[in-house]
Order: structure tokens, then sequence, then C-alpha cells
């Protein structure tokens, strides 16, 4: 560690003198001869002579008499002198420094770079050891400032990343982080190797083996050392190892499946995620680096819309199928699941929270349900990523668990309103707290009795509908939810295709609590709100014909149908059926000119996503589109109001905003083919809808049009830009 710390000290262009103690005198003449340090020896005294820092790269257990040395001598080195060690336990070195010194000393700074290979001596010095690694200081409140600069500086030198915690969590952390696999790996080996003497079983030993093993090389003394200095913590982490694997040796001696998917499961997950965070490519580490990567559509003005198309699966059934599914009794089996950021980030809550699910693989998922009252406290707060449907619909779920909960999400999902479902949870008898503003993160405490309520949304709300039903699920009597306006029913559709009784009559539907949910397979028809992008497309564009397959055409969704045949859309079905509940069909549409219209106001809420992509469609048409009643649109991913206004006034579309929707001015009477509008360079404001609808505008732009912030297009439509493509368009992505 020593030496490697001076080889990068070196590699860096330190112009300063090292000088190094070492017991072995060839080991500090190579140091000498290999350039990494000055000057050196075996006596510590004569070295220190006015050296400015001191590290201490010794085994844990040689620590006290080095530090006696240099306290004997202290006052030979300059009088700002820094101490500091690499040592991989701190609470044991601290004691050490406290019995020699009397105290802590405000020069004293400990620290551990968490670095370092099997590997030990000069030879082994390495100048890139320290690169993007993290080195972990541990302050006392006394520590002068100075010299916790001066120990900080030293290791981003050296191109680390320097943390700070207190030595008792430091040790904590290690004993589970390294301490115990380092155990583990010796224990493995030992064990092998006194089964079989002469060591032939090696010869046969797998990758696994070598993996799990490689640490198992490393300096015995160093670990000794380590194992007696960390000894309460090392054996704290052993204790929760060994009740880990008495469990999975129960379930492999019971043959018990479940429980061993369940485990392998949820390792297997959070090992590629901290693989994946380790090279910043998981599905959220990827997504926050990608989000500040700023992902640019370039997409070329004109080409074509033709063709067959399957678009992913629906991402508010995706969503519900897993929440369902895991509050089910039994295997839920699902088809045409979304793989989007949004439903991923659903899944992977439910992980959390103790749920077998395999997959998902092509769109396949197998949930092994735990029951209305299986989920088990997650360990930290959920992540739900962007998604408001998640977000709503967990905070329903969670009011109903035993235990304390927390749901966060990204930075969009942070600006969204949330007193919409904490008031009413509120009245149910949960107990929930919100950031300033009703908005997230959202606390939830466990353990409320809920109680069945009487609702009238204010709003048209099918995720405040959800929740609430959700909730319900765990209240004593009725729940009722009154909307005043249809919304997406899916949630109702689903919990009565799992056996849970829900009613409807009118305007209100209701359930009551108690009763549970048998598992069953899913089929997630193709999205409707990802093919309006596409039924827009060949709706603008002369000479289209594009068909989509395997459409979910569920009557509470079906606004841009509605809206685009009152516009006159070529619009035909095509098998049409019913799968799982819901109804599904091919849609076809072919070009046909047109005009525009007054949305009638009911279809509001039935085309509440697709209108980003509806207001691109009244650029096309002739004449005015006029909407009206749509404020929610100003409380999703982004102010979609604003945010439309904003891009089409680059495009040059003539428009006015109104609080609760805008008037679009198409194109005049007797344009023929020519282009509809402008090119230039648009601002999705991070919301995927938006993103997308600009992208479909380009088929009638005169130029090109970028589109500024589009990694957020993942989050449910995943292969977007290949189906452009696919249709006879010209796009690309840049990362920057
Ligand atoms: O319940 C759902 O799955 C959704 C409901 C709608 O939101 P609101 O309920 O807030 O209108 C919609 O915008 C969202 O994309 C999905
Ligand atoms: C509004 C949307 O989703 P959510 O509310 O789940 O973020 C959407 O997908 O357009």
């Amino acid at each position: 560690m020593g030496g490697s710390l001076a080889a990068a000290l070196k590699a860096r262009g330190f112009y300063g003198r090292i000088v190094a103690c070492d017991p072995s005198e060839s080991e500090i003449a190579l140091g000498i001869e290999k350039g990494l340090i000055e000057a050196g020896g075996c006596e510590l005294a004569p070295l220190l002579d006015g050296v400015s820092m001191i590290v201490l790269a010794v085994p844990v257990l040689a620590m006290e008499s080095v530090l006696e040395s240099v306290a004997a001598n202290i006052g030979r080195a300059a009088p700002d002198v820094v101490i500091t060690d690499v040592g991989s336990t701190k609470g044991t070195i601290r004691e050490s420094v406290v019995r020699v010194f009397d105290r802590m000393p405000a020069s004293v700074v400990l620290g551990h770079p968490i670095a370092g290979s099997e590997k030990s001596g000069v030879d082994a010095a390495n100048p890139e050891l320290y690169v993007d690694h993290k080195v972990i200081l541990t302050p006392e409140p006394d520590t002068r400032t100075r010299a916790l600069e001066r120990v900080r500086a030293l290791w981003q030198a050296c191109g680390a990343e320097v943390l700070e915690m207190s030595v008792e969590r430091h040790d904590q952390v290690l004993a589970r982080t390294s301490h115990l696999p380092h155990l583990l790996a010796f224990s493995l080996v030992d064990t092998l190797a006194r089964q079989d003497e002469r060591l032939d079983i090696f010869r046969y030993a797998a990758g696994g083996f070598r993996d799990f093993t490689r640490i198992a090389g490393s300096d015995p003394v160093m670990w000794r050392d380590i194992f007696i200095a960390n000894r309460d913590a090392v054996l704290s982490s052993l204790d929760d190892f060994e009740a880990g694997l008495k469990t999975l040796r129960a379930a492999i001696a019971s043959g018990d499946s479940d429980a061993l998917i369940a485990t392998f499961d949820r390792a297997s997950h959070a090992r590629r995620y901290f693989g994946t965070l380790l090279s910043k490519t998981s599905y959220q580490a990827e997504y926050h680096m990608h989000s500040q990567q700023r992902v640019t559509y370039r997409v070329q003005p004109g080409g074509q819309a033709q063709g067959r198309l399957r678009v992913p699966g629906d991402k508010s059934m995706s969503h519900r199928s897993i929440m369902l599914g895991a509050l089910a009794d039994g295997v839920t089996e699902v088809k045409g699941f979304l793989e989007g950021e949004d439903s991923l980030a659903t899944l992977q809550a439910f992980r959390e929270m103790g749920v077998a699910i395999e997959g998902p693989h092509q769109g396949r998922v197998t949930i092994h349900g735990v029951g209305l009252h299986g989920l088990k406290a997650p360990a930290g707060p959920l992540y739900v990523g962007n998604s408001g449907t998640a977000m709503r619909l967990f905070a329903g779920l969670l009011a109903g668990q035993a235990f304390d909960s927390e749901l966060t999400g990204d930075e969009s999902l942070t600006k969204r309103p949330m007193g919409r479902v904490a008031d009413p949870l509120r009245a149910m008898g949960a107990t929930i707290e919100t950031a300033e503003g009703g908005r997230p993160p959202l606390a939830i405490k466990g353990g409320a009795s809920l109680k069945g309520i009487r609702y009238d949304m204010p709003m048209a709300s099918a995720q405040v509908k959800s929740c609430l039903l959700l909730a319900g699920l765990y209240a004593e009597g009725e729940t009722r939810v009154r909307e005043p306006a249809p919304t997406r029913d899916h949630t109702e559709r689903m919990l009565n295709g799992f056996g849970y009784p829900v009613s409807r009559e009118g305007d209100t539907c209701w359930l009551e609590g108690g009763h549970t949910l048998t598992a069953g397979p899913i089929d997630v028809p193709s999205d409707i709100s990802s093919a309006t992008f596409f039924l827009v497309a060949a709706a603008i564009t002369p000479g289209s014909d594009i068909t989509l397959e395997h459409v979910g055409m569920n009557p509470t969704r079906i606004g841009v149908i509605n809206i685009l045949s009152l516009m006159g859309a070529n619009l035909a079905f095509e098998n049409e059926r019913e799968v799982g509940g819901e109804p599904v069909a091919d849609i076809r549409i072919r070009y046909a000119p047109l005009s525009g219209i007054d949305i009638p106001v009911e279809q509001v809420p039935l085309a509440i996503d697709e209108f980003p992509a509806l207001f691109i469609a009244a650029a096309n048409a002739e004449g005015t589109t006029r909407l009206r009643g749509a404020e929610e649109l100003r409380v999703k991913e982004s102010d979609r109001l604003q945010a439309m206004a904003d891009g089409l006034a680059v495009l040059g579309v003539e428009h006015t905003l109104v609080e609760d929707g805008i008037d679009i001015v198409g194109r005049t009477a007797g344009a023929g083919e020519s282009p509809s509008y402008a090119g230039g360079t648009v601002d999705s404001l991070g919301d995927h809808r938006i993103a997308m609808a600009f992208a479909v505008a380009a088929l009638r732009a005169s130029s090109e049009i970028v589109i500024e912030d589009c990694a957020n297009v993942a989050t449910s439509f995943p292969g977007f830009l290949g189906l452009l493509e696919r249709i006879g368009m010209t796009a690309e992505e840049a990362r920057a």
C-alpha cells in the first residue's frame, strides 16, 4: 500500500521528497532503485527529520509499536506534521493512538483506502492502484481542518475519491463488505485443501472457485490482525451470514424451490445492480447517467410512415401486473410486460420487499406472490424513478402494510403533487408525510388501521382512484371512489381478474377490504399511448399505411382514436378480440387529410397522455384545434401544455396557450404536400412524451428537428428510435 502510494504520487508529478522505513533493507534498496522513494532505512527516528506528513502503512497490530517510535521522535518532524494511516480497521488504531499520545492529537487523520491487491512488497507497487477507488477518512470532531484537507489532497492527487465517516461506521461497513468475504474465502480454500491433502481437487476447480477465492491468497499476517482488531463487527456480520446460510440449508434440505428462487433472485439482482453501479450502467445508474449525459435526438425532415409494428407493452398494466401479482396467493405469469425504466423500477421495489420475481425476459415475468400480508420491510427507501403511477399506487398499497416505508423518485417526480393521494389516505387513517407542498418523498407509517371512506375525487385521476382501491384492500369496510369523469379502469379489471370483487355503479366504484387475490396469467397488450406516436405519424404523412398489432383498446383509453377519427383520420380495426379481460385489436391507419376540431371535453381523461402527439396532429390539420379542460397536463412529467407550446413556437406553429388548454392553428387550405412548419431545436424538458411527439413531427418539417433531453424515452418506450427507422424515418441519438 505504501509503495503504491509513493508510485502514484511520483507518477503524478509530486515534487517533494519521499522517505520510507521498512524492516527489510532490500525492499528499501528496491524502492530507491525504482525511483519510488528518495531515501529510506530500517530505523525510523532519523527518517523523521523535517517530515511534513507521516503515512503509517503497516499491519494493523504493528501500528501501536510504530506509533510509539513516532511519538518518541515527533520533535524531529516539522512542527505542523500530519499523521495518517492506511489500516483496514479504525477503532483499534484510534485506541492505539490514544494510548500512545494520551489523547487523539488534532493532527492525526485516520484513513483507509479501499484498494489493494493480494500481492505485497515494493514489486507490487502500482501507481494506478487508487485511481477511481474510494478512500475513507475518519476525522474526529477536533481534528484540525488543515490536517484533514492535506490528507484529502494526498489521496485526491492519486486519483481517489475521498469520503468521510465515523470510526464506528467504518468498522461495521468494512466488516461486511471486506472482512467477511475474506474470511469466507480463507475458510473455503482451507476446508477444501484439508479434505484433499494432495490438492488434487483444485485441478478441476472452475471459474466460480477462482473468482470466489482469489482473495484467499492475501497476506495472512495482515488479515489475522484485521480479524483480531475488528472482532466485534466481524462477529456480528458473521452471525447474519450464518443465519442466511442456515435458511438456504433448510431450503435445500426440504426442496423448497420458492425459497431458493427468492434468495437467488434477490441476490442475483442485487449483484447485477452492484456490478452495474461499478460500471455505472444499471438501469437506474444508467438512467441517471443518461440524464446527466443529456441524450439528444436528431431527426431528419420527411421520410415515410409505412409498415407493421408491435409497440412495447402497456405501462399502466405492467405496473399493476407486478403489484397485484406480488399481493396474490400463487404464481402469476405475465406476458408482454413493458421492460421500460418505470415498470422495471416497480419490479425492483417489490424485490426489495422480499418478492421473488423471475425475469423479465422478452416480456415474460413470473411473480411468486406473497399474499396481501406477505411483503417485508425494505432495507431503505423505494425508488420509483420517473413514475407518477408507481408512486401514487404504492402510496395506497404501502399505507396498508405493517412496516414503515419511504418512496422517492427522480427530479421530475419530485416536483409532482402527492397531496392528491396523501390527503384521502390520511382520511382513511394513514400517517403519511410529504415534503413541502405535498411533494415527494413520501414517508408512510406502518401498522395503521385503515377504514374505508367515500371519496369524491376533485380531479379525474386513475392514479388517485387506484391508490385508494389498493389501500381499500387493507381497510375495514367499503372504500368507494367517485370520479368526475371516467378514467382508465385497469386496476378494477385486474382486481376482478385476480378474483377480488370490485363493483361499479355509474361514476362510483367500490370494494371491501379483507378478501384475497388469486394468481393467474396476465397478457399485457401493446400500449395505446406508445402506439399513438405511430398513429399520428401515419395521420400526418401523405402515402402512409401503418398497422399496429395487438394494441390495448380499453374504452377508457381510446380517446386518441376518437379524437383522430373526429379530425378525419382513416382508421380501421382488425383482429378484434378480448385478452385477459382487456379488449385488443390491430389498428390500421392510412393517410387522409386532417381537420382542426374542438376536442370534446369528455375525451380529455381518455386521451390524457396522448396530447403531446395529438398537438402535432393538430399542427398538420387544416384549421384550428381547440383543447380545454386539460389542466392536468400541467402536472405530468413536465408542464406538457407549456413544453409543447414552447416547442411549437420553435417550429413556427401558431398557437395560443390558456390555463387549461391550447388553440393550435394548423395548415391553410390548399398547401398540398409542402412542409407544415420549420425545423429547429426543441427541449423535451426530460419528458418522454414531449420528446417522442417532436420526433414524429419531423415527418412534415422543412428541416431537421433536434430534440434535447431525451433519456427518459426509455421510461415508457425502449427501442423507440429503432421503430422510427423501421417506418421510414431517419433519426439518430447523440449522447454528450
Ligand atoms: O393510472 C395510470 O396508470 C395512469 C393514469 C394517468 O395519470 P392520472 O391518474 O394522474 O391522470 C396517466 O397520465 C398515467 O400515465 C398513467
Ligand atoms: C403521465 C405519465 O406517467 P406517470 O404519471 O406514471 O409518470 C405518462 O406516462 O405520460
